[in-house]
C-alpha cells in the first residue's frame, strides 16, 4: 500500500534548506519526512487536530522561507516562536503561515500567496491550487487544511499526501498485523518441511516458490506496517513492537534462501534477486517460471529438483558461528555432499574450524528426523 500520494508534474529531487548538493533527498524522501513531523504526537499535529477540531481551514508553509516569502506580498511581520497553540490561534486569519524549517519560528501570517498560474496543478479550490503550485515553485513543505472538508493535505514537490486519522490506521496497522501473523505460521511451517525436503534431497522448483512466495508476502506486510508506523508517529510503537516480533530476522533468513536456490549464489546478486521480487507483481512470485528466471535458470519446470546450497540449514544449528555457513559450503559444495561425508569423515570439518563436528552433524540428523 503505497502512501495516498498522486503527482502533478513533480519536479526531480530537490535541496532542503542548508543541504550540501551531493545529498539531495528525492520527493519521496521528503514526504516521508514531512508525515513524520506532522505525525500524531508533533506540535504539528497537534495545531493541525486544534484547526480541524475548530471547524477552521489553513495554508503553512514549512521552510524555504526566502523563497516562500518572495513568492507573495502582505501579511504580517511575526519571528515569534512556534507553538502548537500560536498555530492554531493564527490560522484564525486568512491568508498563509510562513514557518522555518525547524518548526522553531513563525515568521509571517496572514499572507498572501502569489505562485505562478500557469504551474500544473489539478487540485480544486484556490487553497489547494495554491499550496500544490507553493510546493513545485519551492523546496517549502505545504501544509492544507480544507475548511469545507476537514482533511489535511501535505505537499511537497508538487505531490500531496492526505493525512489519515489514527483510528483509521490503527484499523489498516491491525488487519496487517494478522496478515503478517497468518503468513508468519505459515511460513515457519515450510520452511520447517523445506529442512527436511533439503536433507532428503528432494526440494523442487515448486517448494522454493511457494517459500519465496510467502517471504514477499511477509515482507511486502511489513513494509506496510512501517508506512503505517511512520504515519501513526507516537501512537505507532505498539504496532511497531508487534512487528519486530513477527518479523524476527525473516530478512536475513529470506536472503540465505535465495542464496542458497540461486545460480549465482552471492550477496549481492541475492539483494538484486530479492529487490527484483519485491518490485515484481504477486502474481510473478506465485509462478514456478518467473521464479526460475529470477534465480537465473532458463530451464527448469515446476517438479525439477533443486539442490540447495544448505547456507540457511547450516545457519540455523547453533555451532556454526558467522561466516562458518560460507566456509562449510565452499568446502562441500552443497548440503547434500556434506550429508553424505559428515560421518565418515569428521575431521574434515575440524579443520575448517568447526568446533564440535560431532554436535553440527546430530543438529543436522536430529532437523532430518533420523535422530531422537
Ligand atoms: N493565494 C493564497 N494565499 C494565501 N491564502 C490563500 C490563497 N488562496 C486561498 N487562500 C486561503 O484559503 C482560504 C479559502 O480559499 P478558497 O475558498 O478559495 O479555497 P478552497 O480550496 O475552496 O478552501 P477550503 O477547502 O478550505 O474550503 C482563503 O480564505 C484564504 O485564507
Amino acid at each position: 500500500m503505497e502512501p495516498e500520494t498522486n503527482s502533478s508534474a513533480a519536479g526531480d529531487a530537490q535541496v532542503p534548506e542548508g543541504a550540501s548538493a551531493e545529498k539531495e533527498p528525492t520527493i519521496e524522501e521528503r514526504l516521508e519526512e514531512a508525515i513524520a513531523i506532522t505525525a500524531p504526537g508533533s506540535a504539528v499535529r497537534r495545531a493541525l487536530d486544534m484547526i480541524i477540531a475548530g471547524h477552521l481551514g489553513a495554508l503553512i508553509c514549512v521552510g524555504d522561507t526566502d523563497t516562500v516569502l518572495s513568492a507573495g506580498n502582505d501579511g504580517f511581520p511575526l519571528n515569534i516562536s512556534f507553538t502548537a497553540n500560536r498555530l492554531f490561534e493564527l490560522s484564525k486569519m486568512d491568508g498563509a503561515i510562513v514557518v522555518d524549517r525547524d518548526l522553531t519560528q513563525i515568521l509571517r501570517a496572514n499572507f498572501h500567496l502569489n505562485p505562478d498560474p500557469s504551474l500544473p496543478t489539478s487540485e480544486t479550490g484556490m487553497r489547494h491550487r495554491t499550496a500544490a503550485r507553493m510546493s513545485l515553485l519551492t523546496k517549502a513543505l505545504v501544509i492544507s487544511v480544507s475548511e469545507r472538508r476537514q482533511v489535511v493535505n501535505l505537499y511537497v514537490g508538487g505531490r500531496s499526501h492526505q493525512l489519515r486519522g489514527v483510528a483509521e490506521l490503527m484499523t489498516s496497522a491491525s488487519q496487517l498485523i494478522t496478515t503478517l501473523q497468518t503468513t508468519r505460521q505459515a511460513l515457519d511451517h515450510a520452511l520447517l518441511r523445506l529442512t527436511t525436503l533439503e536433507l532428503d534431497n528432494y526440494v523442487t522448483l515448486a517448494d522454493v516458490t511457494t517459500i519465496l512466495n510467502y517471504f514477499e508476502t511477509l515482507m511486502t506486510a511489513a513494509d506496510e506496517i512501517d508506512r503505517c508506523v511512520v504515519q501513526l508517529g507516537s501512537e505507532g510503537r505498539t504496532v511497531e513492537m508487534q512487528r519486530e516480533q513477527l518479523v524476527g530476522d525473516m530478512e536475513s533468513e529470506y536472503l540465505l534462501m535465495i542464496r542458497d536456490y540461486a545460480r549465482d549464489s552471492s550477496e549481492g546478486n541475492a539483494e538484486a534477486i530479492r529487490e527484483k521480487l519485491h518490485a515484481a507483481d504477486p502474481s510473478q512470485w506465485r509462478s514456478p517460471k518467473r521464479v526460475a528466471k529470477v534465480l537465473g535458470y532458463d530451464d527448469l519446470r515446476e517438479d525439477s529438483v533443486m539442490v540447495p546450497l544448505g547456507l540457511r540449514t547450516l545457519s540455523r544449528v547453533s555451532v556454526v558461528r558467522e561466516g562458518m555457513a560460507d566456509k562449510i559450503v565452499d568446502e562441500y559444495g552443497n548440503l547434500r555432499e556434506l550429508m553424505d561425508d559428515i560421518e565418515q569423515n569428521p575431521s574434515r570439518l575440524d579443520d575448517l574450524g568447526v568446533k564440535n563436528p560431532s554436535i553440527l552433524a546430530d543438529s543436522l540428523y536430529r532437523m532430518w528426523g533420523k535422530k531422537e
